[in-house]
This record gives C-alpha cells, structure tokens and sequence, in this order.
C-alpha cells in the first residue's frame, strides 16, 4: 500500500493573510492541484493541517476522497504535521508532499516509492538541499523517528532523517528525468504568479475529469 500525505499545517506567513494552499492556481486551489497529481499514485491520500482549515480543504477538493490528520496543536512544525499525517494511515510507505508544490510530478513520485523500496526512505536532493517535504518514508520506520526527534524539541523534517536508512536521490537524477519542477514550492505572491504562468503555458495538467475550478 501506498498513501500520500500531503502537509498544509503551515500558516503562509509569507504569502500573507490568506491560506497559501487554497489559492487559486489558474482556475484550481493549489492543493488541489496537489492532491490530483499524487492520486494517480497512490492508493490513499491523507491531509495535514490545522482544525480550522479542514471546511475550506474540504470545499476545495470536493469530490476527490481524503482523510483529513488534524493537528492536535497547531503550529507544532513540519514534523510534527508529518507524524500527524502518518499516524492516519496504515500503508507501508508513504509519499510526503508539501501543499504548496502545485507542480508535483507524479512520475516522479512513483519513481520515489520505487527507490524508497527495501530503505526507510527516498529523499531528493535538488539546488543543493535535502527535500523532506517532497519524498518518500516507510511509515513505521518515520513515525518512530519523528516522535523521537519530537521528544528532543526538534521541528525540522531533516531532524528525523540520521535515524532512517535513506536513499538520496542526487540531482543527477532529478534532472536526467527532467523533473526539476516538481520541487518549485509557493511562499509568496509573486511565486504563486510564476506558478500559474507555468499551467498558462503549458504545464503537464492533471488527469482527465479532474481538473475542476473551485466551485
Ligand atoms: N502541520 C504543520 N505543517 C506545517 C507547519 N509549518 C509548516 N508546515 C508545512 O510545511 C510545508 C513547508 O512549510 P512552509 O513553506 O514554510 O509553509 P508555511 O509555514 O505555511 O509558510 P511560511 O509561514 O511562509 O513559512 C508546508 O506544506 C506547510 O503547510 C506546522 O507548524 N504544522
Ligand atoms: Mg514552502
């Protein structure tokens, strides 16, 4: 089994006033664009996120079928999102996908799993950092490290990672599959409208059926 948990615990304090991950990228709220690309490759999808936010999540995915991890405390840090999110599902390995990267490509995720088999995760290296909110972790073996580096104060994903067998996936291979966009993540306004320039053009679109606007 394979879930994807996607994080949207955050509060966009870079975008500002408003939910980054309902914003609206060309006509579909970013975190649906999310949740349509992986759910082509994965069996269950899990989201992340704060109480107050589930109604509008909800209303933004609409018909597609997610379980909602809701944080017991807000504001715990990715980490804490990521063993909140893991804790709702059940699957052996699961893709962990921030909210706020609209352009995730789902071959690549699948190319993740596959290299994450036999190892506790598959971690992508891309512009010279680790990418733990875009990779994917055998539950069992990241639930346990994420309470552990919890216990220890830490916040931060990578915190978690020197107790995993990892597999880095190094940017040789991003770029031989020319999936360097997958990483593109959304903080600001002007990086939200790169973002949407990115489906004007052209951007490989979700799967048939499923691109629908907000309603
Ligand atoms: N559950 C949970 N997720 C978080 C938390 N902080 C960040 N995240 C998630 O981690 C991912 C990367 O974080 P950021 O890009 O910094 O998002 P953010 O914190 O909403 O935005 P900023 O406030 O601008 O940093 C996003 O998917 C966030 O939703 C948190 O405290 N709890
Ligand atoms: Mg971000």
């Amino acid at each position: 089994m394979r879930a994807g948990v996607i994080l949207a615990g955050g509060y966009s304090t870079r975008f500002g006033e408003a939910d980054k991950t309902l914003a609206d990228v060309d006509g579909v709220p970013m975190i649906r664009r999310v949740a349509t690309r992986l759910d082509g490759v994965v069996d269950e999808l899990v989201v992340n996120c704060r109480a107050a936010q589930v109604e509008e999540i909800e209303r933004a995915l609409s018909e597609i079928a997610v379980e909602f991890a809701v944080d017991p405390e807000p504001d715990g840090g990715p980490l804490a999102g990521v063993r909140t999110g893991l804790a709702a599902t059940d699957a052996a390995y699961a893709a962990v996908v921030a909210a706020d990267m609209p352009l995730v490509d789902p071959g690549f995720v699948s190319f993740l799993f596959d290299r994450a088999a036999g190892h506790d995760a598959a971690i992508p290296r891309w512009e010279g950092r680790l990418q733990p909110t875009h990779a994917v972790y055998r539950r069992a073996a990241m639930a346990e490290a994420a309470a552990r580096a919890l216990s220890n104060d830490e916040r931060r994903l990578v915190s978690a990672l020197s107790a995993l067998d990892h597999v880095v996936v190094e940017e040789s291979t991003v770029r031989e599959r020319d999936a360097g966009k997958t990483f593109t993540n959304v903080n600001t306004r002007e990086e939200l409208r790169r973002v949407a320039a990115e489906f004007e053009n052209g951007a490989p679109s979700e799967p048939h059926g499923s691109d629908g606007a907000t309603r």
